[in-house]
Formats: structure tokens, C-alpha cells, sequence
């Protein structure tokens, strides 16, 4: 079974139907093994979106993030990367809305970077990202078994 850092950025977690409607979606589709709510600093921002550095939309993107409170999971299920991103959609709400308009960015996201939500892309990513976002989690115990 594969695991998977999904993130709720601020701007669904401030609009209660949009909280409401995207926690359905992930109790529905996955085996939640870790969920909280948290406040994202300058400094976990900058380490979490590090390969962005250079983008031009690099500190829109962290400024956003520090922006109010964001909800993060750990998700497990088969092939829980590819399934979370199919639910996400296209990173451009423009297009998404276009191409998939049920998927959740196409619903709930606001623009290129106020995209409702975040998926790890990768099983690297996604023990790097849970290692940022949730230190207190012992990795070890489901590692192993999501390669
Ligand atoms: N062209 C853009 N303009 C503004 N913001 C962008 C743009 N491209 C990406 N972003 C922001 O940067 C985040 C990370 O971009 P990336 O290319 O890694 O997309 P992704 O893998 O689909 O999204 P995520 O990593 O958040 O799941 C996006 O989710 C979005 O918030």
C-alpha cells in the first residue's frame, strides 16, 4: 500500500462547505493514518516548496501558505499518489475547470496558486513532505511497505 501527504491550503480550510466537501472526498477514497490542522511558518513554507525557489511564483506560493491555518493527511491506499492527484485535477484551476470540471481544484480552487489543494508527486516526495508536516509520526512503521 502506498501513502501519500495530501494538503488543504488556507483558503478551503477558512470556507467550511469547501473543508467539509474535500474531508468527505479523502474519508471516502483513503485509510487516513495521520490528520491535523496546522499553521504553516516562513520557515516550513520555504523547506516544503525548496525545488519552487526559483519560480516566479515562488513567494505568492509561500506567502499563501502562511496565510491561516492548513490541513494536511497522511493518506494510505493502492496507488494512493496517482488517486489523490486524479481526485486534485490539473495544477492551473483554469484548466482544470475546462478539462475535469468535477475534480476538486476545478470546484474549490481559486487560481494557479490558490489551487485548493496539494498532492506529494512522488514516494520520495511523499516521505520528505510527511517528514516536514508531521515530524511526530514514526515513518518507519509504513515505510517499508510503500515502496
Ligand atoms: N504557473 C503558476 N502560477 C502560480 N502558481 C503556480 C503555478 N504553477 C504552480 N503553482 C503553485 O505551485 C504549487 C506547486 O506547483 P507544482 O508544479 O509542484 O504543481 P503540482 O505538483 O500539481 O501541485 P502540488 O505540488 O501543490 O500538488 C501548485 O500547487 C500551485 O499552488
Amino acid at each position: 500500500m502506498e501513502i501519500s501527504l495530501a494538503l488543504l491550503k488556507p483558503h478551503v480550510v477558512r470556507n467550511t462547505y469547501a473543508l467539509q466537501q474535500l474531508k468527505t472526498q479523502i474519508e471516502t477514497n483513503f485509510n487516513i493514518l495521520a490528520a491535523k490542522d496546522l499553521r504553516i511558518t516562513k520557515e516550513l513554507s520555504e523547506c516544503f516548496y525548496a525545488e519552487h525557489k526559483d519560480k516566479f511564483f515562488y513567494y505568492r506560493l509561500t506567502s499563501l501558505m502562511q496565510s491561516g491555518f492548513c490541513y494536511a493527511f497522511i493518506l494510505q491506499s493502492e496507488s494512493c499518489i496517482q488517486k489523490w492527484r486524479n481526485l486534485m485535477g490539473p495544477t492551473k484551476v483554469f484548466r482544470a475547470v475546462y478539462t475535469e470540471p468535477e475534480c476538486l481544484r476545478s470546484l474549490y480552487g481559486l487560481s494557479d496558486t490558490r489551487n485548493a489543494c496539494h498532492g506529494s508527486d512522488s514516494t520520495v516526495s511523499a516521505l520528505r513532505e510527511i517528514a516536514i508536516v508531521f515530524p511526530e509520526f514514526d515513518i518507519s512503521r509504513v515505510a517499508s511497505q510503500s515502496k
